[in-house]
């Protein structure tokens, strides 16, 4: 898990939420600008993600901290990065790794009744590097 610092994201909601989860997954860059990182090679991903809101589901969940797992373990854990079809035309960085795992979350966050919003994402790819994904206030709804 994520036991360093969270970095934390400024918002007015009365609740928010955070749940941390890792998988294993493999990728390689496909550039002769990425050095080593051409080659393939695994990651044990760790990723924290915030989401937050003002109206709780008719048991008091914001969101289920399950389903946060489900969606994004059962896609990526034990897989190639590379051949997923939302990294066809884009590479699996960190960065666009982070973008993608927010648009999956905020997608299924909106399709909920109480309408939460995901206002980060943290994707830690080695003990030494991670990335920091926020959203423009105007892809919240
Ligand atoms: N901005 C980015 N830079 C790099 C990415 C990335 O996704 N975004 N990815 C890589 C490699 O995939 C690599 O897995 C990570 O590289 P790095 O942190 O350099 O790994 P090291 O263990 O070699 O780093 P140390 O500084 O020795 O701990 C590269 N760059
Ligand atoms: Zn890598």
């Amino acid at each position: 898990m994520m036991q360093q610092f969270y970095p934390t994201v400024s918002h007015n909601y009365q609740f928010e939420l955070n749940k941390d989860m890792h998988f294993s997954a493999a990728h390689f860059i496909p550039s002769e600008d990425a050095g080593k990182c051409k080659v393939m090679h695994g990651h044990t991903y760790h990723l924290n993600i915030t989401i937050g809101g003002n109206q709780l589901d008719s048991i008091g969940f914001l969101i289920d901290f399950k389903l946060l797992k489900e969606l994004i373990h059962k896609k990526y854990d034990h897989s190639v990065l590379n051949d997923h079809p939302e990294f066809a035309n884009k590479f699996p960085t960190t960065e666009l790794l982070a973008q993608q795992v927010w648009q999956s979350i905020q997608t299924m966050l909106q399709a909920t009744i109480n309408r939460p919003n995901c206002l980060q994402v943290i994707v830690r790819e080695t003990p030494t590097s991670y990335v920091v994904y926020r959203p423009r206030q105007e892809d919240l709804l």
